[in-house]
């Protein structure tokens, strides 16, 4: 399969990175990264522990900039706009490039309050009906309404694992980000509930970019478009899934992926 046939023409970019290095004091973890990633593609990071999916992911968001020694360099561009201009709002950008956890860490607060807390805060819903309709709809989106929709008023720390993480998802939704990221948002959870949220993805991408970091080479040929294999930092390959798995370009890549290394 070629790229232009899972990428249709008119596929759209929707982030630029250009040359990114990543600093944690002087140990660099990210070694000049250029990569474009495409409007509604869900594109998988992969690689060995330590190789710099995660640090990588989290400079799509500026979340990097929780971390005091870590250090950015390079250009991050979402719909063209430098995410790193000083005048950039980063509360505004982590809602517009949201962003889900390995393991799931709703607020300790009710089911409702974890989904209306993000646009109450960006002012996207001033009436309580809006509210309820903003909730309702990330619920839905997240297939979760129909298992909590009577008990909206409970802790969300009270729900299974699963359920747990498609609350954070749909915490994730209800500011309408544009992008999401995924750091290993199955590593935490049973099978039931990781398939329930693979095809839960595969739904998503009709609406939202999905950038996802995996451990799980299955999962990333079950759910991704395109995939990027990392190596101590460096962007070795990035192809078409079925491509990436099956006919690799680089030798890296073969040796992960056939289990070599890693
Ligand atoms: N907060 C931090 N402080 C210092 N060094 C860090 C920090 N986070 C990551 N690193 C280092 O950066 C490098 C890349 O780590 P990163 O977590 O991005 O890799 P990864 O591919 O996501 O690994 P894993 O699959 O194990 O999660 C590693 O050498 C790691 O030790």
């Amino acid at each position: 399969m070629s790229e232009s046939t899972v990428l249709n023409d008119a596929a759209k970019v929707k982030m630029t990175a250009r040359d990114v290095k990543v600093f944690y004091g002087t140990n660099q973890a990210i070694h000049g990264i250029d990569m474009d990633i495409m409007e509604n593609e869900v594109i998988a990071f992969i690689g060995p522990s330590g190789c710099g999916k995660s640090t990588f992911l989290r400079c799509l968001n500026r979340m990097n900039d929780t971390i005091d020694i870590c250090r950015v360099t390079g250009q991050i561009a979402l719909d063209g706009q430098d995410i790193y201009h000083p005048s950039l709002d980063v509360v505004q950008l982590r809602a517009q490039v949201g962003m889900v956890f390995q393991k799931p860490n709703p607020f300790p607060k009710s089911i409702y309050d974890n989904i209306a807390y993000g646009p109450k805060l960006h002012g996207l819903a001033s009436k309580k009906s809006d509210l309820d309709d903003v909730v309702e709809s990330s619920l839905r989106r997240a297939g979760l309404w129909e298992e909590v929709k009577d008990r909206l008023n409970q802790p969300g720390t009270g729900l299974s694992g699963g359920q747990q993480q498609r609350l954070c998802i749909a915490r994730t939704i209800a500011v309408s980000p544009e992008v999401i990221l995924m750091d290993e948002p199955c590593s935490a959870l049973d099978p039931i509930a990781t398939s329930i949220i693979e095809e839960l993805i595969a739904e998503l991408k009709q609406n939202f970019t999905i950038v996802i970091v995996t451990h799980n080479m299955q999962q990333a040929a079950r759910v991704s478009d395109r995939t990027a294999f990392f190596h101590l930092g460096n962007l070795i390959e990035l192809g078409v899934t079925n491509d990436v798995f099956t006919n690799p370009t680089q030798k890296r890549t073969e040796d992960y992926i056939t289990g070599r290394y890693g």
